[in-house]
């Protein structure tokens, strides 16, 4: 029987739709839809499990899974035996501590003595006793930032990331405890089998990212810039120089990394080059 590998990605949530766009952006196919929570491939040899979140990390421990997306904050929380392969770069977020807005805050001691609601009571307990911070955690699993409005707890910890939930909610962000992105994991006892098609993925993902990461620049340049210009977009192993029809002029073709192409461009325009264009690049394998 042919071995396939079963992938375990949150079934509706701040993760979901990335990680489908990726695995669809790697080639993979497969049915998602109709409420159906196990769905396989037609193209590649992985299986879909759609489940909750916080499920993942374990089902990934135990192999009912063998990889899985998940968050850091909810990885790091579960503490599963797991693998982490690979940061996938979305679902970008921090855990925090926040407090009603009309407190005064000094520091962390704000809270020796106080009660926090939170949906992460293994992380914020480390964090508080590594910072000899004594508060009682109130253990909530959601809604988080209702809890100081409604007398539950007097600060909360709880994800953030533009930090409008917790402004709509009359609270304010005073310390910042955990970074998180989504990641890949994967369980720590594969078949070579399933290792192989692991790699295969990863390297497909890699692709994917890389390509993401990087933009292709052609422009037209006169001879005599192109030395300067060369050295501006050195590219992958060397631009790509072709002559123009007009006389003295060249067309160069080269890959410069996403965040840096408006410095670069400046200057290339600088150097000298005209009809700047900056095209995506859907894969790139280096
Ligand atoms: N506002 C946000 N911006 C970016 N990433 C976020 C945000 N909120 C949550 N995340 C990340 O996405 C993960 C899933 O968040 P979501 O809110 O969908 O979880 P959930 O409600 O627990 O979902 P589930 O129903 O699957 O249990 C979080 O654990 C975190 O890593
Ligand atoms: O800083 P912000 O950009 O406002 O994001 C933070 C909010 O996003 C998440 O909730 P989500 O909206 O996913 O709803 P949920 O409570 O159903 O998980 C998280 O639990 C926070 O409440
Ligand atoms: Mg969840």
């Amino acid at each position: 029987m042919e071995t396939i590998i079963r992938i375990a990605v949150q079934k509706s949530g701040r993760l979901s739709e990335d990680s489908l766009a990726l695995l669809k952006e790697c080639g993979i196919k497969f049915y998602n839809g109709g409420g159906k929570l196990k769905s396989p491939s037609t193209n590649f040899p992985i299986e879909f499990l759609f489940l909750r979140d916080d499920d993942i990390p374990g089902y990934v421990a135990d192999g009912v899974a063998d990889i899985g997306i998940v968050g850091e904050n909810e990885l790091v929380e579960k503490n599963k035996e797991v693998k982490t392969l690979h940061k996938l770069g979305f679902s970008k977020c921090r855990l925090s501590l926040a407090i009603p807005k009309s407190q005064a805050y000094a520091g962390l001691e704000y809270f020796n003595g106080k009660n926090i609601a939170t949906s992460y009571p293994r992380i914020l307990g480390n964090y508080l006793s590594e910072n000899n911070i004594q508060a009682e955690i109130h253990e909530i699993s959601g809604s988080v930032e209702i809890a100081p409005s409604i007398g539950l707890a007097e600060g909360i910890c709880d994800i953030v990331s533009s930090g409008s939930t917790l402004m709509m909610n009359g609270l304010k962000e005073v310390e910042k405890i955990f970074n998180s992105e989504a990641v890949l994991i994967s369980n720590k006892d594969l078949t070579a089998e399933k290792q192989a098609i692991i790699e295969k993925l990863l390297f497909r993902i890699n692709a994917v990212q890389t390509g993401k990461s990087n933009r292709y620049v052609l422009l037209n340049a006169p001879n005599e810039s192109l030395e300067k210009i060369t050295a501006l977009i050195p590219g992958m192993k060397s631009p790509t120089i072709l002559p123009l029809a007009e006389e003295g002029w060249s067309s160069v073709h080269s890959v410069i990394p996403e965040d840096q192409f408006w410095e670069v461009i400046e200057e290339l325009k600088g150097a000298g080059a005209q009809g700047i264009l900056v095209v995506p690049i859907e894969k790139m394998v280096i």
